[in-house]
């Protein structure tokens, strides 16, 4: 649906788009997800023609697009700030990008109705925005743009404005409202929960360039350097030795885990011997009294923060650079582990991923 091919924006001198180059899939959900300023609103705007590219050409839909002005491009954008006109109802509200359509009363009043359906807001036509929630106003931003039957919907951080409660449940609906209309949307946002929960694909962005794309599992079990995998979710980090490689696979002494054979990422290089690997740290699991494991280490609890369902604990085990993290539920009373309790911890040698060098990677 949308193909990007190495596009570049500079502001000045500052190159805020990097030579990217990524497809978009038909029905798809897909989100740009990344730092602030790493250039995830840039290129959403460039889709939508609010920004010209120094370089590079935007497909939608098989057609060029970035000779094309924005209402000219079959795609349509939902801003953060989700203003409407205050003096405008809900209805008056939707229909207005319909007058330069020009369509009769009847049809433009159905196409009114469908949208208002999709988005739940039936019923509420006639309210003013200060008649409404953060959600229904939000809504109604979502309402305007599908109106106009877009191919292709685009969603500057959308939600961001709402508080937490809000914002979980307006992610379900987002989700549910693309499934049911079908077309493709593209989200921005900052929030990897938020795009690991919506999304079908997910790019990371970092310094204007794209670091991976991949299925938010793919993401979070399998993300290809450091950078990605610190940016989603916590990661423990350790330094492996290289002990040989055979084709795809890499066999690593992987410091007091001992020896690990993983799959090498898309770029990856070794330098001087030795790599990263990296191990979740729920991947990490407590022994309790007689547990016993095929994989095990002995350490002591540094640090403990209590998170109500699960407890995140720092771990020091001797021989190691950095403590461990571990998160438990606390179901068999990590939460009441003492500072300087010793303890075990129960490992899968299959759970750590090696990670390919920031570097590395962007020369791929
Ligand atoms: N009109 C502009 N003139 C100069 N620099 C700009 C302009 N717009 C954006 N930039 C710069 O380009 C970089 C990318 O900006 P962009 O808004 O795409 O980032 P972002 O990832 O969406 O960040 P945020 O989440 O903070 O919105 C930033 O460093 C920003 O300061």
């Amino acid at each position: 649906m949308i193909q990007i091919e190495n596009v570049s924006k500079f502001y000045g001198i500052y190159k805020a788009l990097d030579d990217i180059s990524l497809t978009i899939g038909e029905g798809e959900f897909f989100s740009l997800l990344g730092p602030s300023g790493c250039g995830k609103t840039t290129l959403l705007r460039s889709i939508a023609g609010f920004e010209t590219p120094t370089a590079g050409e935007i497909y939608i839909d098989g057609a060029p697009s970035l000779a094309l002005p924005p209402n000219r491009r079959p795609t349509n954008m939902v801003f953060q700030s989700y203003a409407i006109f205050p003096h405008l109802d809900v209805s008056e509200n939707v229909a207005y990008g319909l007058k330069r359509l020009k369509l009769s009363p009847q049809e433009e009043r159905k196409r009114v109705a469908d949208a208002l359906d999709q988005v739940r807001l039936s019923g509420l036509g006639q309210r003013k925005a200060h008649e409404l929630s953060g959600g229904q106003r939000q809504r109604v931003a979502l309402a305007r743009a599908l109106v106009m039957r877009p191919k292709v919907l685009l969603l500057d951080e959308p939600l961001s404005a709402l508080d937490k409660k809000l914002r979980e449940e307006m992610q379900v609906e987002l989700r549910s409202l693309q499934k049911a209309v079908g077309i493709t949307f593209v989200l921005v946002t900052h929030d990897q929960y938020e795009a690991l929960a919506l999304s079908d694909r997910i790019a990371v962005m970092f310094g204007g360039r794209i670091a991976q794309v991949a299925s938010p599992k793919e993401f979070y079990q399998r993300p290809r350097t450091r950078k990605v995998a610190d940016f989603l979710g916590g990661m423990n980090f350790l330094k492996a030795k290289v002990l040989g490689e055979q084709g795809n696979t890499v066999s690593l002494d992987a410091a007091r885990f001992g020896a690990v054979s993983l799959d090498k990422p898309q770029g990856f290089a070794a330098t001087d011997g030795h790599v990263t690997v990296g191990i979740r740290p729920e991947r990490l699991r407590l022994l309790w009294d007689d547990d016993r494991a095929p994989h095990e280490l002995s350490g002591r609890v540094e640090n403990r923060a209590y998170f109500g369902e699960v407890t995140h604990l720092t771990v020091g085990v001797d021989g190691l650079e950095q403590p461990l993290s571990m998160v438990e539920t606390n179901n068999y009373g990590a939460d009441d582990l003492p500072i300087g309790a010793e303890i075990r911890l129960a490992y899968d040698p299959e759970a750590f991923v090696l990670l390919a060098d920031d570097e590395a990677v962007r020369r791929v």
